[in-house]
């Protein structure tokens, strides 16, 4: 049974783990941040909510957008034509933001590497970057319950300013065929999905839903298409944690979606949301403190899937 006690413990056990990460050392903005925050909040099915850590203090969603993403763009564009024409749903064992088997095979991998979530991105329905913003907030709040969630202006600028790979990914894609539309646009909305705040509270709401089969459990809307619910959930155990996915599988055993600035979203089907935040990554991108935390808790209630 998880108590306060064992997620006290949790956290207490993740922090010795916390000084051998780094914060994201590309984007400027996260460079900055405080690599010894650690917090941990979980949500079941019947209302309960633990907290332990830095579960307030806010932080940019970055990649774990990208499962905010992917369920506007399969409304958009259809699941069919995403997973056929734009992107496959295979891991690649290559990190996120790797370039490399965009020449060999011309549709990213899967939706969560930069290049997928970029071609995702394109697929989400707007005349521009603002209304297509627009769209993932709103939907980005709802997911969270918490309508006060908004742009961080620092970390957007500080993204578009020095992310030239992710432009070269994105024009990459053009050239191939697979972006669509306008490349600049594209990126923009891109940059700015990742860089919403968020805290670990929100993002175990996200989980939370994602475990209720895409159901709200405040007022039982139906906010995602419950088998693409199931879809993403199978999507986070092979690629969430990106090259880390396999070991992550292993040694926690359910499905993640992490994002560089030290999040975690967690959705165990049927149980709980859990939201980690953790900024000081392992060398895979994905938070060190915070995996550790999962593994304790995977160890110590024998959650794992496998
Ligand atoms: N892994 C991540 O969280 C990557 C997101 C980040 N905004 C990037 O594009 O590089």
């Amino acid at each position: 049974m998880l108590t306060e006690e064992l997620l006290k413990d949790a956290l207490q056990y993740g922090k010795a783990f916390t000084k051998l990460g780094m914060t994201a050392q590309y984007i400027p903005q996260l460079r900055d941040v405080n690599k010894y925050y650690l917090g941990v909040c979980t949500m079941d099915l019947d209302g309960n909510v633990l907290e332990a850590g830095d579960t307030r203090i806010p932080f940019t969603i970055q990649s774990i957008s990208k499962l905010v993403s992917l369920i506007l763009a399969i409304r958009d564009c259809g699941a069919d034509h995403l997973f056929h024409e734009k992107v496959g749903v295979e891991p690649t064992g290559d990190p996120f933001n790797s370039i490399v088997k965009l020449e060999t095979k011309t549709r990213p991998f899967n939706p969560f590497i930069n290049a997928g979530a970029i071609t995702v991105a394109s697929c989400i329905k707007g005349k521009d970057a603002d209304e297509k913003f627009e769209r993932f907030l709103e939907f980005t709040r709802k997911l969270c319950n918490n309508e006060e969630i908004s742009l961080n202006q620092a970390v957007y600028e500080s993204e578009r300013e020095t992310g030239d790979r992710n432009r070269a990914l994105a024009y990459y894609l053009k050239a191939s065929g697979i972006l669509e539309g306008d490349v600049e646009e594209c990126l923009d909305f891109y940059f700015r999905m990742c860089s919403v705040n968020v805290t670990a509270h929100d993002i175990a709401y996200m989980s939370l839903v994602l475990a209720n089969h895409g159901v709200d459990p405040l007022d039982q809307e139906e906010l995602i298409e419950p088998q693409y619910a199931k879809a993403i959930r199978a999507l986070m155990l092979t690629c969430g944690m990106y090259d880390g996915s396999g070991e992550f599988a292993m040694t926690v055993g359910f499905p993640a979606k992490s994002g560089v600035g030290g999040g975690i979203a967690v959705p165990l089907v049927d149980r709980m949301g859990i939201g980690v935040f953790g900024p000081a990554l392992d060398e895979k991108g994905n938070s060190a403190g915070g995996i550790k935390i999962l593994e304790y808790l995977s160890n110590k209630m024998g959650i794992s899937l496998f």
